[in-house]
């Protein structure tokens, strides 16, 4: 055992039992937001949290002097805002400074998230002393410039929020390949996970990659988006190399919705598919049909639901991306029932075969498997 093993087995040991498990699915949950880009939407997010803290505050004086600084405040907020699982965690207090300490340990680039948000707060309350500060977050009963920052920062992120939305609309299907080319890559230097796959993967088909636990497949979806870097080998999409691509354009190209428990924010059904998009409401109940989405209306707030329940908003969410030309299912329809499983497969591989996308279905499910054109195994490596 290695000695940053070692520090991750005692930080491990330290953040016992519940906290382990809120922060491992915020850890995933962070992973889902990295996926999707949606920054807008977070932005939207964490600022509707963030002026319930400052509403008190009239109203800000002295903007213009504070200009270039609140600016900097919305440019890091922005980058960090892709973390935002964890800072709401943070802000909504689900989650106590006490329960992140011993992740600080951590070594693994999973955790760097935590350390950005840290780092995030820290400056924002300028570089105060940094628990002072998540306390002062948490309570927001501090002083003055904090209640200005944090109105500059609201002010300056409706301008990026709004430019970004303006981005985000007019998408085009086209024709798409997606080729993985003699990859190697392993999470650990001597631990290959996928030794040499090679496919070359067409828009218009539907595809199942299936394979024993641990075999990577999660691992071949999550270097599709560059959540990691392969070692050798080259992924094109469209004949060109995934890291030449920006990862904004390449992960709102290729959508992966993920086995992790979906981000549901307590906003209507409707917010939730769009996930910052504009789309119409026939559209939305098109998506939701799709989906068998019956249990709650378009309107309707997004309150308790069940896993099931969860992974039909977070499949509704990820074909509502008019952008995505891949769509990777990572055992999305796992707590379904056989039944409702199989009409939302067959209503998506009709959907995608119209729109002309690539769909990827990683499952262990027979049925699933049975409806792909294409079938593809994934064998373990010998450790
Ligand atoms: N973030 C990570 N850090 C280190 N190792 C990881 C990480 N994610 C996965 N692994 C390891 O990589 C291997 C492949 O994992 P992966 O999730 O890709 O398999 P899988 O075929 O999708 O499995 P399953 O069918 O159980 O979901 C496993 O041994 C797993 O423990």
């Amino acid at each position: 055992m290695n000695a940053s093993e070692k520090k991750f087995n005692k930080a491990q040991k330290k953040c016992k039992g519940k906290n382990n498990a809120a922060l491992s699915q915020i850890a995933g949950r962070n992973k889902m937001v990295k996926s999707f880009q949606a920054v807008n939407f977070e932005i939207q997010q964490v600022y509707t949290l963030l002026l319930e803290q400052a509403v008190s505050i009239d109203k800000v004086a002295d903007l213009k002097s504070k200009k270039e600084q609140a600016k900097k405040y919305a440019l890091l907020y922005k980058d960090v805002t892709q973390n935002w699982c964890f800072i709401r965690s943070l802000l909504l207090k689900q989650i106590q400074v006490a329960d992140v300490q011993p992740l600080f340990a951590f070594t693994a680039t999973t955790y760097q998230i935590v350390i950005d948000a840290f780092e995030f707060i820290g400056q924002l309350m300028e570089q105060k002393q940094l628990i002072k500060n998540i306390n002062l977050v948490f309570g927001f009963g501090g002083e003055e410039n904090d209640f200005q920052n944090c109105n500059q920062i609201v002010k300056w992120l409706k301008r990026i929020q709004s430019k970004q939305s303006e981005a985000e609309i007019n998408g085009v299907q086209k024709e798409t390949v997606l080729e993985f080319k003699n990859i190697s890559f392993g999470y650990k230097q001597d631990q290959i996970i996928c030794d040499n796959f090679s496919h070359q993967f067409q828009s218009g088909k539907c595809y199942a990659i299936v394979g024993p636990s641990g075999s990577g497949k999660s691992t071949i979806a999550a270097l599709a988006i560059r959540l990691y870097q392969i070692q050798a080998g080259n992924i094109l999409l469209d004949g060109q190399n995934i890291n030449k691509i920006k990862l904004q354009e390449l992960r709102t190209k290729i959508t992966v919705c993920n086995q992790f428990d979906p981000v549901i924010a307590n906003v209507s059904l409707k917010d939730n598919i769009c996930y910052g998009q504009m789309l119409n409401d026939d559209t939305v109940n098109e998506i939701m049909e799709i989906t068998q989405i019956d249990f709650i209306k378009i309107n309707e707030t997004v309150k308790e639901l069940s896993g099931g329940q969860k992974q039909r908003i977070a499949l509704a969410r990820a074909i509502a991306r008019k952008q995505t030309q891949v769509l990777i299912l990572d055992e999305s329809t796992s707590a379904l029932d056989a039944d409702t499983e199989n009409k939302v497969i067959q209503n998506l591989i009709l959907y995608c075969k119209q729109k002309c996308i690539m769909l990827i279905m990683i499952t262990h499910r027979e049925t699933v498997m049975k409806q792909a054109d294409i079938v593809i195994e994934m064998k373990k490596q010998d450790m």
